[in-house]
């Protein structure tokens, strides 16, 4: 599917996309800058930043990237400061850095429960807070949006994630109504399965699950969360605040990605 936005959409936007450098992030990334926006990416992985930066270059993008771990409040300071430094203040945010890793909850350990909370809800949080404080607030303009995942009916299997991505929903509902006073508009989208650098990581067996329990019969693409990223972050979004927009060929109306056993009759 080609582009329908119009090319100058982000003209004078200064746009974040934390995890840029790879998946949906990129997809986002590429899509804002193609349509005018000057774009600034981060990850934990310098290698992966700049393989991401000489493709956004090679179609003309202005680009800075950082290396960032967003669970480090120091870190996301300075690359914020950075990136108006490097561009100018940000005026679109995207929260797409995150991850987890399939457990039942009786398995996941201590660290591997508070790895996944920081990395999802903690760091969703200190980013949107230094980015609004510092450059949207001020200039009475922003719009932020936050990459959250199918949590509908729960998540079985990824209880850490689901209670992290559940946190991030509502506090898109929390500031979608302390920030309207600045013109800040805060809305979320939750992807089903998307085929993308990070569920290559996946087993595929799991995979084949999930399409098979999505009504579209396939997995989504970077690209299809992209437009909706687009439209979200537009001018034609300017009254939508709030919300949490599913982008997953009806998955989360149908289907079960966990099956429950029947009881045992011993037990
Ligand atoms: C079922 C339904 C499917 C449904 C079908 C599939 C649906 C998919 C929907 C969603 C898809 C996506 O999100 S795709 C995006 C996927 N991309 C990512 O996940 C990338 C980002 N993720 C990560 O970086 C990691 O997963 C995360 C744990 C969050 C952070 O990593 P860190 O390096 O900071 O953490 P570590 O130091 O490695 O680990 C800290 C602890 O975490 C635990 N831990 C880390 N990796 C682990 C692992 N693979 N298995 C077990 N435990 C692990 C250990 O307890 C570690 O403690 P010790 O053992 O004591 O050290
Ligand atoms: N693909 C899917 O089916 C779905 C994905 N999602 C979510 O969408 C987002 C993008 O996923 P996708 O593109 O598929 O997967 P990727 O693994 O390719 O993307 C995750 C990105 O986040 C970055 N990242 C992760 N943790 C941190 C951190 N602590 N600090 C800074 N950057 C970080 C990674 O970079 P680096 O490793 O260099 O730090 C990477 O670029 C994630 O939040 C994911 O959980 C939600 C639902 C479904």
């Amino acid at each position: 599917m080609g582009n329908i936005f119009r090319a100058s959409l982000f003209d004078g936007h200064t746009a974040i996309v934390t995890g840029g450098g790879s998946g949906i992030g990129l997809a986002i990334a590429t899509q804002l800058g193609e349509l005018g926006a000057r774009v600034a990416i981060l990850g934990r992985k310098a290698e992966r930043l700049e393989t991401a930066k000489a493709t956004l270059v090679q179609r003309g993008i202005q680009v800075h990237t950082a290396v960032c771990d967003i669970r480090e409040p120091e870190q996301v300071a300075t690359f914020v400061d950075g990136v108006a430094h490097a561009l100018g203040p940000a005026t679109i945010l995207v929260n797409n850095a995150g991850g987890q890793f399939p457990t039942t909850a009786e398995q996941v350990t201590a660290r591997g429960w508070e790895a996944v909370v920081r990395n999802n809800l903690n760091g969703t949080f200190f980013m949107t807070q230094a980015v609004a404080t510092k450059h949207m607030i001020p200039a009475r303009r922003g719009r932020i949006l936050n990459i959250i995942a199918n949590v509908r009916r729960g998540f079985p299997g990824m209880v850490h994630t689901g209670a992290a991505r559940a946190g991030v929903e509502n506090l898109t509902k929390t500031l979608a109504v302390e920030w309207a006073q600045y013109n800040v508009q805060v809305n979320a989208i939750a992807p089903g399965v998307i085929k993308s650098s990070g569920t290559d990581q996946y087993p595929p067996e799991l995979l084949e699950v999930s399409r098979k329990q999505t009504p579209a019969k396939r997995l989504g693409t970077p690209e299809e969360v992209a437009h909706l990223a687009t439209y979200l972050t537009s001018d034609a979004a300017s009254f939508v605040t709030g919300e949490t927009w599913y982008i997953d060929g009806g998955a989360n109306l149908w289907g079960d990605n966990w099956p429950i056993p029947d009881p045992d009759p011993a037990m």
